[in-house]
């Protein structure tokens, strides 16, 4: 199995393999083979038909087989995904060899190479960001940059203690300039003024859009925030397809990772969080419907739930959306097991606030309703019906 997964994968990123990594190769095959097993027969058959046509078109040209081959397991794992109700597809980063014939071929033309919704969109663009910037930057070389980083804070600790100060929710205040729902939030939109702002304001912590194309974030608005002595832990707010990302966000200052479960597998959380674990990084694992839910909940080591009100897919916003999924079983597993559940998206007022509160969230993720305002750290005030910076 080793032999199969190459340095793409994020099996192969794991912390202890950091150091003692080979050179990466030049090509690779995608996502963690040790999903397999855990793909329904039917699917395993059909992949194996696949990979024999595949492979008698790379008896002829070895460069197609490895493609054909990468765009097989890049198949396999959606099919995983599926069977877990994820919905958004993963495309390997040069799509399907332009050589490749079979059954599929239909449904490649027609349908595959065409984003469904906007998440997706944003994810097949994130994994051909991840690809080239993994070239420029292979993880072994993160490996100096991560001993030189600042030390990480406490993030959930933050939240905890914010929660015990207040009475209130711990704030998330959102560093974010720009949506694909909303276009421009803030025109001279300085990222360290506003991380600033938002500290004297009371915010417990503070997450930092890093998405470029669609979110108008960066990595340098993180570096710089972090570099400017701001106290708050911070989040990385980053569609994460893969492990390398997480030891990039700890190279840039990052005290906690985003994890969204509508992209990712149970076992690439799992993975994930030890790394989490490992790097001393808080994740914070989003969840949107009740299905998404259940998976994070039985998923050991998850200390933080965020559950966003918008749709992803659709951006669709409703806040009753916290309340619904933590009524009745979930939310009594919930308390159970300590989880510190975070309110996302779509407060705008103290009764909102009192509305996620009273379902029974720890903390809140706020991002518009601050971010537009003139002065954002006073605009808490407005949105929690009191001062709560001191
Ligand atoms: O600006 P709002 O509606 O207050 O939302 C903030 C935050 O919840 C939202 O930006 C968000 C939640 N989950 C995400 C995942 C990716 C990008 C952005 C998000």
């Amino acid at each position: 199995m080793e032999g199969l997964v190459s340095m793409k994968s994020s099996a192969s990123s794991h912390p202890a393999a950091i150091g003692s990594l080979p050179r990466r190769p030049t090509f690779s095959i995608r996502r963690s083979q040790v999903t397999l097993p855990r793909v329904k027969r039917f699917s395993a058959a059909a992949a194996s038909i696949r990979a024999q046509q595949a492979s008698s078109a790379a008896r002829e040209e070895p460069e197609i087989v490895l493609k054909a081959k990468e765009w097989e397991v890049g198949m396999l794992q959606n099919e995983l995904a599926e069977s877990q109700g994820i919905r958004i597809r993963r495309q390997p980063p040069t799509g399907p060899p332009l050589h490749y014939v079979g059954p599929f071929e239909f449904r490649i033309q027609n349908e595959g190479n065409t984003p469904r919704n906007i998440l997706e969109e944003i994810v097949w663009h994130k994994d051909n960001e991840v690809h080239q910037l993994k070239q420029w930057k292979p993880i072994y070389t993160l490996k100096k940059a991560m001993e030189d980083a600042l030390p990480t804070r406490d993030f959930v600790g933050a939240l905890r203690e914010a929660n015990r100060r207040t009475g209130l929710p711990g704030l998330i205040a959102e560093v974010k300039k720009a949506s694909p729902s909303r276009g421009v939030l803030r025109e001279n939109f300085d990222p360290v003024e506003v991380a600033q702002s938002y500290e004297k304001g009371g915010a417990a912590c503070l997450s930092v859009l890093t998405d470029a194309k669609y979110f108008q974030g960066s990595f340098e608005n993180l570096e710089a925030i972090r570099k400017a002595g701001v106290k708050c832990p911070l989040l990385c707010k980053e569609f994460i397809v893969d492990a390398w990302q997480i030891y990039y966000a700890r190279t840039k200052g990052a005290d906690a990772i985003l994890l969204i479960a509508a992209i990712l597998p149970d076992l690439d959380i799992k993975y994930m969080i030890k790394i989490c674990k490992v790097l001393g990084l808080a994740a914070l694992v989003e969840v949107h419907d009740e299905r998404e839910m259940d998976r994070v909940i039985g998923i050991e080591g998850v200390e933080l739930i965020g559950i966003n009100n918008r749709n992803l897919e659709t951006f669709e916003v409703d806040i009753s959306n916290t309340k619904k999924l933590l009524e009745g079983e979930r939310g009594k597993l919930i308390r159970e097991k300590g989880i510190i559940v975070v309110g996302e998206s779509g407060l705008f007022t103290p009764e909102h606030i009192a509305y996620v509160q009273e379902a029974g969230v720890g903390a809140v993720l706020v991002g518009e309703s601050l971010v537009k305002q003139s002065d954002p750290g006073q605009a808490i005030s407005g949105l929690f019906g009191r001062d709560i910076s001191s």
